[in-house]
């Protein structure tokens, strides 16, 4: 190995940068802004004498940094008097932002629907059921918002939903999956809040954690018109229960009715203003500041996550003699899933994925040869764990052979959080304030 192998402390410092340039604050801030006293949302323009109050509500883990940079765009003007704002957020994402109350809608590192939830979301509901014909409201949307905005609907209970929740994702069902079913059980859900919605204008500005930037996914879509099949619920509860007593009767009674919940007015409009592609890109260009040679795996990787780590070490592979002089980065965005066992340990997507990549390696004489992988959630939380997700270098591998560990049982139990604890490669970053999915970055020294 020469000077130029690259380090864990590269593959972070890349891995940030992409997650900086999706700062929601910021994306907000482009989105927002006043010139003059003119509110410019997008490429749409409100004088404040037309407009009695701008009422703004969200939810999701980027939601306090949303608040933020609206609260930023409207100080010092006209309508910073006129903004009243309510955001669910994870508790540890609370903070005192200027005309928000950023309600804690779940515990920290707990991404399930709670009671707080439920009352944060009839907080909301009440406000935009409250806006007239001469209101502006605003929705700030980013994932996580599924579990901080709820509303069970057609006999259906904060219990049921949480049961049906936890199958699904247990059982590998992706989001896309996941939210369908959730549409179906919710009244805010599905376009829920855009039908309550008496603003004469509403505007749903939304970060994406979903592959593709599906509008009616991200959060559950509540702006969005519920567009999936009448049986498509029901399809997808019947293809994760292998039994109906799986799951809580007025469960499968509200998707069963199968029917939509109905469209959203034309006052309302949804734009994605930042998603994986973006940090992505970003953590490209540190790269090349940093004199690696660049390679995009896509923003839209899924899979599932045990088989991803592996794939990353073959892409690694593969391309290791195709740098000759200059190390390699590779950026891969995109959200595995991952099929618990049935008593699984701690860990996260990330986690188990950084795993998988050092089982791959493990039993080989070079280890990883001088690469190193890390894979993060950007949102700063992989799974119900305080850490974002880990990294994998040789050294991660020096240490677990010298504990006698090895990743495979580990990896069986759905056990990373220990394994990395141990072998120092957790990546622990703390809340983020945004969430596009995840950001793994490979690096790979120069001649092979
Ligand atoms: N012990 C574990 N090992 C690996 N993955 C886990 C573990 N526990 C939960 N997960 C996965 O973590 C995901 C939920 O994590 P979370 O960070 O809340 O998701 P998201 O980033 O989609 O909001 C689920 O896909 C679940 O399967
Ligand atoms: O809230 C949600 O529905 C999803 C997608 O937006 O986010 P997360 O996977 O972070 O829970």
């Amino acid at each position: 190995m020469t000077d130029s192998t690259p380090t864990r402390e590269q593959a972070i410092q890349i891995w940030q940068a992409g997650v900086d340039a999706v700062a929601s604050d910021r994306l907000v801030r482009n989105a927002v802004r006043v010139e003059g006293q003119t509110l410019r949302v997008l490429d749409e323009r409100f004088e404040p004498g037309d407009w009695d109050r701008l009422v703004v509500v969200g939810a999701g883990k980027a939601g306090a940094g949303m608040a933020s940079g609206v609260a930023e765009a409207v100080a010092d003007s006209d309508w910073a008097k006129k903004l009243t704002g309510w955001v669910n957020v994870p508790a540890d994402c609370v903070r005192p932002v200027p005309g928000f109350t950023l309600h804690a809608g779940r515990p920290a590192g707990v991404n399930e629907p709670r009671p707080e939830g439920v009352e944060g979301t009839r907080r909301i509901l009440e406000l935009v059921r409250g806006c007239g014909p001469r209101d502006l409201c605003l929705v700030l949307l980013s994932g996580g918002g599924s579990a901080l905005l709820v509303a069970p609907t057609g006999g259906v209970t904060l219990a049921d939903k949480l049961a049906v929740t936890k199958l699904l994702a247990s059982r590998g069902a992706d989001i896309t999956e996941l939210n369908t079913v959730r549409k179906r059980l919710s009244a805010v859900k599905g376009g829920g809040l855009a039908r309550t919605s008496g603003a004469r204008r509403t505007i749903c500005l939304a970060i994406s954690d979903v592959i593709g930037d599906p509008l009616d996914v991200i959060a559950s879509g509540p702006t969005v018109a519920d567009e999936s099949e009448g049986p498509a619920a029901l399809n997808v509860l019947q293809n994760y229960c292998s039994n109906r007593t799986e799951l809580p009767p007025a469960v499968w009674a509200a998707v069963e009715r199968g029917s939509h919940t109905g469209g959203v007015p034309d006052s309302v409009r949804t734009e994605v203003i930042g998603s994986n592609a973006v940090a992505g890109a970003a953590a490209l260009a540190m790269a090349a500041k940093l004199g690696f040679v660049q390679m995009s795996d896509g923003s839209a990787v899924a899979g599932v996550a045990r088989e991803e780590g592996a794939r990353l070490i073959e892409l690694a592979r593969a391309n290791a003699d195709t740098v000759v002089d200059l190390p390699l980065c590779i950026a891969s965005g995109g959200e595995p899933t991952v099929a618990l066992s049935d008593a699984p340990g701690k860990g996260g997507r990330n986690q188990e994925l950084a795993l998988a990549a050092l089982d791959a390696v493990w039993d080989a004489p070079d280890g990883l040869n001088g690469a190193v992988i890390l894979s993060g959630g950007t949102d700063g939380e992989d799974g119900p764990t305080d850490a974002a997700g880990a990294v994998a270098d040789d050294a991660v591998i020096a240490r677990g052979k010298a504990l006698g560990l090895h990743p495979r049982p580990y990896l069986d139990r759905n056990d990373a959080y220990p394994f990395f604890e141990a072998t120092g490669g957790l990546l622990k970053t703390g809340p983020t304030h945004t969430n596009v999915m995840d950001l793994r970055i490979v690096l790979v020294p120069a001649g092979g």
